[in-house]
């Protein structure tokens, strides 16, 4: 008797489909080869992954004009330790074009608008332009606003126009970002075996997280400091408050290369000197360059 084939590989992203996450994960998995289960909320991601309820989760990292998504650099720190297996193993970058979606006919019409916190700070130049003082409701995904949107007469919501798809939606007005080159950075996230990081000869870039003792003068300089004797370029150092030792920070830095390089495995070893706690979150193929290609070509 012929057994049943293995069950395809899952993404989890933030939902419901059409989303900006949801539009990431396509672009960096195949959908003929994967299944994709939409999550209410970024956490509900970190949860999925690191319960290997699905092998990978996309969710958003950082915006090009908005800068850091904190609430999924605070997961990465999250005080109990909720998610020890969560690697990063992959990275994707999408433009994100924003509409303003309503079943009204007219802006003037409109007088709650319904989005993602992300997507609102994206379109202030538009906003206060044409709908200054409108109340806004944040909502877990643009998707999601679409659907409360086409529910709620005089309303409107923030989303990209594959969100138009819901019944009585119309698109008002298009690519209402405030840069219009706008780009949200997405990260792969896998439990520990299963990245799909590539092999060593490809361009890679690592990122780890780590505090610092700042009772020493220049800790944080001398720590930085091991990247530019190793050769290592940083890409990005960020920042967030310590929810364990009040006015303490996580560090969370990037820089080219893969952590199992032979230069990377030292300056590490240095960078760990300096750090009372220090955490490789992974090594993943640099897609800035390589825009457009999928995982597990
Ligand atoms: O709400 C979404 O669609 C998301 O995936 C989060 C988000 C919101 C705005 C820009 C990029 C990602």
């Amino acid at each position: 008797m012929a057994s049943d084939p293995p069950p395809l590989p899952s993404v989890a992203y933030l939902g419901p489909r059409t989303s900006y996450s949801h539009q990431a994960a396509i672009e960096c998995f195949d959908p003929t080869t994967h299944t994709f289960e939409p999550q209410t909320t970024i956490e509900d991601i970190f949860i999925a992954v690191e319960s290997r309820a699905v092998t990978y989760g996309v969710v958003p990292f950082e915006n090009s004009t908005n800068g850091s998504v904190v609430l999924t650099l605070d997961l990465f720190c999250d005080r109990h330790s909720l998610f020890p297996n969560i690697l990063v193993c992959g990275e994707v970058y999408l433009d994100v074009h924003h509409c303003l979606l309503s079943t009204a006919s007219s802006v003037a019409d409109i007088t709650r608008l319904y989005s993602h916190p992300q997507a609102f700070g994206q379109c202030e130049i538009y906003l206060n332009a044409y709908l200054k003082g409108v109340e806004r409701i944040d909502v877990s995904s643009t998707s999601k606003a679409a659907q409360i949107a086409a529910g709620d007469p005089n309303s409107a919501a923030i989303a990209s126009k594959v969100a138009a798809d819901v019944p009585g939606l119309r698109i008002l007005a298009s690519d209402i970002e405030d840069s219009h080159d706008n780009t949200t950075r997405f990260f792969v996230l896998s439990a520990t075996e299963r990245a799909p990081a590539g092999p060593l000869g490809e361009k890679h870039k690592t990122l780890l997280s780590f505090t610092i003792d700042h009772q020493l003068p220049g800790a944080l300089c001398d720590g930085l400091k091991v990247f530019k004797e190793y050769g290592l370029n940083l890409t990005s150092i960020v920042s967030r408050p310590s929810r364990v030792l009040k006015w303490n920070y996580i560090f969370f830095v990037e820089f080219e290369g893969h952590s199992e390089t032979e230069n990377a495995r030292a300056a590490l070893k240095e960078l760990g000197a300096y750090c009372p706690e220090m955490r490789v979150l992974g090594s993943y193929m640099d897609k800035q360059s390589r825009k457009g290609t999928r995982y597990n070509e």
